[in-house]
């Protein structure tokens, strides 16, 4: 088993989880945005980028994969409107370099990091969950290059008999429940982050970027789903994909909207203590609710959510903060 991004924050709860069921696993990361820290000594680490084609050769060859889980790759809706083509570049172009290694290895399956940031603005923002059937249209150059990308695997699919499962997840957050992994990119920008930084005083406020949206308390509305939630979805994919040729299509959400206040609020909650917060303008390429109608992913894969309260995943993403602290202090990180 490849898992390409297995040193970031979704990919190292995926390698564990491969590694708790018995599986062998090797991990394609170029530490972008990655850490070594992340990756068990039991699943040896490459650092290269998938755009080298040479090094995704020997990693397939080497290590007999069959099977692929794609979570690299760059991130932030922001950055994707600050720097549009480096986007295209690592998601879309990525994509389509490692679908053709796959093609010319004989990769049986892959399954792909997908994002709800391909739903239509229209479609969201009724305010009712969204299903997979709803139509897509990115608001943001990060959607579109995950769409693309999409789009590629789809094609791949059916001339080649790659077998593919495209997973679209609304915002995940939280942390390993053990705390043997968790955010570890200092630069990240995902709310629940920045709003721990700020409770912990690691930084000075949090911004609520809009508080004129069309919501319960006229900030954006997410669907959070706690990471260990999302990587049993993966299991239960990965097994479904070793029975069922094709394409499948996956959301991977709560079908619970969290306004931005309500995430600040859990946080103080949690933590104990009030974050700084300061209400902001509006961030470009933002859509007032996403939700997920992930009753497909329920009723196929037999999913069950573990975590799906919003208390759950502050908590053990305070958690994997403390032990990382920790870890700081005594020099063991
Ligand atoms: N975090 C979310 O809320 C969210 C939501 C929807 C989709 N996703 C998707 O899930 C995947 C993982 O996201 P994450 O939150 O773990 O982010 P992350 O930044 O923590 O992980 C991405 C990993 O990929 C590596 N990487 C990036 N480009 C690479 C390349 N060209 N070659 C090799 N390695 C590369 C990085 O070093 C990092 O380890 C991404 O594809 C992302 O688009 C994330
Ligand atoms: O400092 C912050 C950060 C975020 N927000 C707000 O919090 C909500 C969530 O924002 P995040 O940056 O945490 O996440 P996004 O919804 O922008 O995007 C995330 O979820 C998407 C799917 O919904 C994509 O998959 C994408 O990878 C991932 O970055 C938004 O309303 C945003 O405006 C703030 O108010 N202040």
């Amino acid at each position: 088993m490849l898992v390409t991004g297995g040193a970031g924050f979704i990919g190292s709860h995926m390698v564990l989880a491969l590694l708790d069921r018995g599986e062998k696993v090797v991990v394609v990361d170029d530490l972008s945005t990655g850490s070594r820290q992340l990756v068990p000594i039991a699943a040896p680490l490459v650092r290269a980028t998938i755009a080298d084609i040479g090094a995704m050769r020997q990693v397939i060859r080497d290590y007999g994969v069959t099977d692929v889980i794609h979570f690299a790759g760059s991130i932030s809706v922001p950055e994707s409107i600050r720097d549009p083509l480096d986007y295209y570049a690592n998601n879309t172009v990525g994509t389509q370099r490692l679908a053709g290694i796959c093609r010319e290895m004989g990769v049986a399956r892959l399954i792909f990091s997908s994002t709800a940031a391909v739903y239509a603005a229209a479609a969201c923002d009724r305010g009712a969950p969204v299903a997979e059937t709803a139509a897509t249209d990115p608001a943001s150059p990060y959607g579109r290059s995950k769409l693309m990308a999409e789009d590629i695997l789809r094609d791949s699919a059916s001339a080649y008999g790659l077998s593919v499962a495209v997973l679209r997840y609304f915002n995940v957050a939280g942390a390993d429940p053990h705390a043997r992994a968790g955010q570890i990119n200092p630069n990240g920008t995902h709310l629940l982050k920045v709003a721990l930084d700020a409770a912990l005083g690691r930084r000075g406020s949090v911004s609520i970027y809009g508080t004129d949206y069309p919501t319960a308390d006229g900030t954006g509305v997410r669907d959070y789903i706690h990471v260990s939630d999302l990587i049993e979805a993966h299991l239960l994919m990965l097994d479904h994909l070793r029975r069922h040729d094709g394409v499948h299509l996956y959301n991977c959400g709560y079908g619970q909207g969290v306004t931005v206040r309500q995430l600040i609020e859990a946080v103080e909650m949690v933590v104990g203590r009030p974050v700084p917060k300061i209400d902001a303008p509006r961030r470009e390429g933002d859509l007032a609710q996403v939700v997920a109608d992930a009753s497909r992913l329920v009723a196929d894969l037999g999913w069950r959510p573990r975590y799906d309260r919003v208390e759950h995943i502050v908590a053990h993403a305070l958690q994997w903060e403390m032990a990382q602290e920790r870890a700081h202090r005594t020099g063991w990180s």
